[in-house]
């Protein structure tokens, strides 16, 4: 269909239009007839036919009280009838793929006239592939999926598939061998593929993306056999059977030792027999293959499950969409063949051990990224939001607030940077002994000051911080979601205490005060 010519028109003419049945408003240099549509209007008729609205410039009045996208929602940019002669419009909305022009809406290496030791032209050119494919093919999805619960769509999983995206979030490896990356931009770093996925804002998708496969495929991986691998590895980084990590269970969390879903080998030895059950299981729902912590006789084993006879998942509702996956799982004289063991037999600590730090620094990537998210909500509303007549942001409380929620995004991010270098340049061994702690350390940082930015953001955008739709929908998921973060992969406190006792096992013992 041809769009609609666009007629010239002055100020002046528009303010003819300025009562019930004839009413036209200008916003951002374009004039609206909004004559039909005021009886329509979510936010009622009367705001509409307001003398300060009717007939006048209503920008102002507009962005105080909407965001951007609801104008260029096709329904009703179609009321757009023409613009101010001689004025352009000066809003648009966030232009697919680029970078953000709010101050600390990016981290400093994506921020012009700014350098990094980390990152080069390389880094810069996968990250705006990333981005375009995020924005194009992810978010829309996102929105749309936490609106109906269900998992994200095939399309997306598939669309992932096809530039080895899945395979690229597994860290770097033997599995990358050959792959054509991301359309053949090589050098992919997975810390600047998590960070983009978190920008989308739909916590509950991030982890329903196949995130169930960042943490259950690693000891496949690197613990597999490798007939094992040749039959997992291709099925799960093609998106066709996706995998989950299957290790709390309501009985016991973080004491893994206090686990109860058994492992006993039948009397030929072929085989195991599982019983038990697991929760909070991220992308149990809909996985096929499972990474299973089991109580064996020599300990603790982690064992891979296919589904089948005897494995049950049920959705659990958590206060993140259904979008996840996650489940409660029962398995009840679950038989797999010995051969699917990962890593020896009694040695399961070792095993998720190994898995962790990798597990807990893709989590602060993402934690780190969506502050940001906040931040950048944060400094456009309170500029384009007005209360005693000026911006928000005239407020000194409310710049005391930024300035905190600045501070604490920029301070993550620079650690997370050491730290992503400092694990670029490490053994697997080396990242063990040094990085264990500073990774716990950090993630119960960057978990904390999320909690409080999430708790300044509500208060910043009152009660729009806690409503679903319109100007606060991004706040008021991020404080209804932020403590998924402190949660999975470690409690804060958990993390911090691992910290401070990886520093006491390496005090001198030759030290003094
Ligand atoms: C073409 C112009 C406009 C369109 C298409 C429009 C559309 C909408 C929509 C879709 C909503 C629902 C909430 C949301 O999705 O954000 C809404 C709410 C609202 N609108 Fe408008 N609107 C327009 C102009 C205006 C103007 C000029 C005012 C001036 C006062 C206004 C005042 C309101 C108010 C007070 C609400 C309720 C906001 C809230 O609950 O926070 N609207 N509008």
């Amino acid at each position: 269909m041809a769009s609609k010519e666009l007629k010239v028109f002055t100020r002046e003419e528009v303010a003819k239009h300025d009562e019930d049945g004839d009413l036209w408003i200008i916003i951002d240099g374009k004039v609206y007839d909004i004559s039909r549509f005021k009886n329509l209007h979510p936010g009622g008729a009367s705001v509409l036919l307001d003398a300060e609205v009717a007939g006048k410039d209503a920008t102002e009045a507009f962005y105080g009280l909407h965001r951007h996208e609801v104008i260029e929602k096709p329904q009703y940019k179609r009321l757009q009838i023409g613009v101010i002669e001689g004025e352009k419009s000066v809003i648009h909305s966030q232009i697919v793929g680029e970078l953000s022009k709010v101050p600390y809406a990016e981290p400093t290496w994506l921020s012009a006239g700014y350098h990094s030791p980390y990152y080069s032209d390389n880094h810069r050119q996968f990250q705006k592939a990333v981005r375009k494919f995020i924005d194009e093919v992810v978010t829309p999805d996102a929105r749309a999926r936490e609106e109906d619960g269900k998992p994200p769509s095939a399309s997306v999983i598939e669309a992932m598939a096809k530039l080895n995206l899945h395979a690229m979030r597994m860290g770097p490896g033997k599995h990358l061998k050959g792959l054509e990356l991301m359309g053949g931009i090589v050098k992919p770093e997975q810390m600047i593929i998590t960070q983009e996925f978190a920008r989308a804002g739909c916590r509950g998708y991030g982890d329903g993306l196949m995130a169930g496969s960042v943490i259950g495929l690693p000891p496949v991986l690197n613990f597999g056999s490798d007939e094992i691998k040749a039959k997992v590895v291709p099925d799960v980084l093609s998106g066709k059977k996706p995998i989950c990590l299957a290790i709390s269970e309501a009985f016991a969390g973080s004491d893994v030792a206090g686990l109860r879903t058994t492992a006993v080998k039948t009397p030929d030895g072929k085989h195991w027999i599982i019983n038990g059950t697991k929760k909070w299981i991220t992308n149990g729902t809909f996985a096929h293959y499972f990474t299973v912590g089991c109580k064996t006789e020599d300990g603790f084993t982690v064992i891979l499950v296919e589904r089948g006879e005897g494995v049950e998942t049920k959705s659990i509702k958590t206060s993140y969409s259904p979008t996840a996956g996650t489940a409660f799982i029962t398995f009840d004289n679950v038989k797999v063949p010995v051969e699917n063991t990962l890593g020896p037999e009694g040695g399961g600590i070792f095993v998720m051990l190994s898995n962790f730090n990798h597990e807990r620094w893709v989590m602060i990537c993402s934690s780190a990224r969506s502050q940001r998210l906040i931040v950048e909500e944060c400094l456009k509303w309170t500029t384009q939001r007005k209360a005693f007549g000026k911006p928000l942001h005239s407020q000194a409380v409310i710049r005391s607030k930024l300035a905190a929620m600045i501070s604490r995004a920029e301070a993550v991010q620079s650690w997370l940077e050491n730290i992503t270098y400092q694990m670029n340049n490490m053994s697997y061994k080396e990242q063990a002994k040094y990085l264990a702690g500073p990774i716990g350390l950090l993630k119960m940082t960057s978990t904390k000051f999320a909690q409080e930015t999430a708790t300044d953001a509500v208060q910043i955008f009152g009660g729009r911080g806690i409503t679903r739709t319109g100007m606060g929908q991004f706040i008021e998921h991020y404080h209804r979601t932020v403590p998924f973060d402190a949660i999975l992969g470690g409690a804060e406190d958990v993390l911090g205490d691992l910290g401070v006792r990886q520093a006491i096992r390496q005090m001198p013992k030759d030290a003094r005060l």
